[in-house]
């Protein structure tokens, strides 16, 4: 459904982007994820035939993005990371007013505006100025948007923006139901959401893909894979050097807790389980301790140690 090769912009003063190279399968949900300026706008404003790339060339359902702009974009669905809507149209007619000017006319127009009204839950707000729509109904008459022409594809940039949890929770849920029948293209900063919501992801930093994955394996591939946290009531130094010197720990971190209580996280190597050598490291100095448990890596893991600057 996508194919990107090579992608290069170049601004006057900066590279947004420098040659990524990826691709979307037909009926994937794939997150693009990055810290902020790492590219992920650029590359979408391209993809969407919004912004000349310097280099490098894309195709969406095998048309090229800029020599086939018109037909590539008949097949997409963008949804810009703050939605641009005229704020003194009522919402019905502002759909309307969209689905015309990608096509639509008469009966077809009128029976897509009703459908999608239904699909993004905006039946409460049809007739609303959009000037009066808060920010959760702003970004569901944006996604309306994309969807009214049917796209095969949905490109979605930070569709959650803003919103409050009980709102994110709506607006995921509806990417859910809309992934049945659209491939996805999502960029966010919220990692849980990726994680129960894509099939795959693309992690890009300084225009530059830094990994493509499930988040599966991505996760399970991650050098320092696993976390160990303790409490213990203890003097810390002494116990972070004896901690430090176990088999297969790179990194202790103390953090104190209330009164004589020690929180620790131990980092140990990818597929090993510290916990007994712990257990056993406690028991033989007397140390009181109310807690011991294994994290497991998660995304957001996996994104702080591929773009963190330190
Ligand atoms: N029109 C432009 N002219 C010059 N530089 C630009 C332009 N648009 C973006 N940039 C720069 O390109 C880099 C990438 O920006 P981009 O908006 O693609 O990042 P992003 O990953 O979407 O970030 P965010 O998560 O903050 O939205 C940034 O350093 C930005 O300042």
């Amino acid at each position: 459904m996508i194919e990107v090769s090579n992608l290069t912009k170049r601004f006057p003063r900066h590279e947004a982007v420098r040659g990524i190279t990826f691709s979307v399968a037909k009926g994937e949900i794939v997150g693009f994820l990055g810290p902020n300026g790492a590219g992920k706008t650029t590359t979408l404003r391209m993809l969407t035939g919004y912004l000349p790339p310097t280099s490098g060339s894309a195709k969406v359902a095998n048309h090229d993005i800029f020599r086939e702009s018109i037909a590539a974009r008949r097949k997409i669905g963008y949804m810009p990371e703050n939605v641009p809507l005229y704020d003194d149209m009522r919402v019905r007619e502002y759909l309307r007013f969209r689905a015309e000017l990608k096509g639509l006319s008469g009966r077809d127009a009128r029976r897509r505006v009703s459908e999608v009204i239904e699909t993004c839950g905006l039946e409460a707000v049809k007739k609303k100025m959009i000037r009066v729509c808060s920010k959760g109904y702003r970004q569901r008459v944006g996604l309306a948007d994309a969807l009214v022409h049917q796209p095969e594809l949905l490109i979605l940039d930070e569709p959650t923006n803003g919103l409050d949890p009980n709102q994110i929770r709506q607006i995921r849920e509806l990417i859910r139901t809309l992934a049945d029948r659209h491939t996805v293209l999502v960029s966010t900063h919220i990692l849980h959401e990726v994680e129960m919501t894509c099939n795959r992801v693309i992690i890009i930093d300084s225009g530059k893909i830094k990994a493509q994955d499930t988040p599966k394996n991505l996760v399970a591939g991650m050098r320092a894979a696993g976390k160990v946290h303790l409490e213990v009531a203890a003097d810390p130094q002494i116990v972070t050097a004896a901690l430090s010197r176990l088999d297969n720990v790179k990194r202790v971190t103390a953090e104190p807790r209330d009164d004589r209580w020690t929180h620790y996280e131990v980092l140990v190597d990818s597929g090993t389980d510290a916990r007994e050598r712990i257990s056993n490291l406690v028991a033989q100095y007397a140390w009181p301790m109310r807690s011991l448990f294994r994290k497991e890596a998660t995304l957001e893991d996996v994104f702080v140690e591929l773009t963190r600057r330190d």
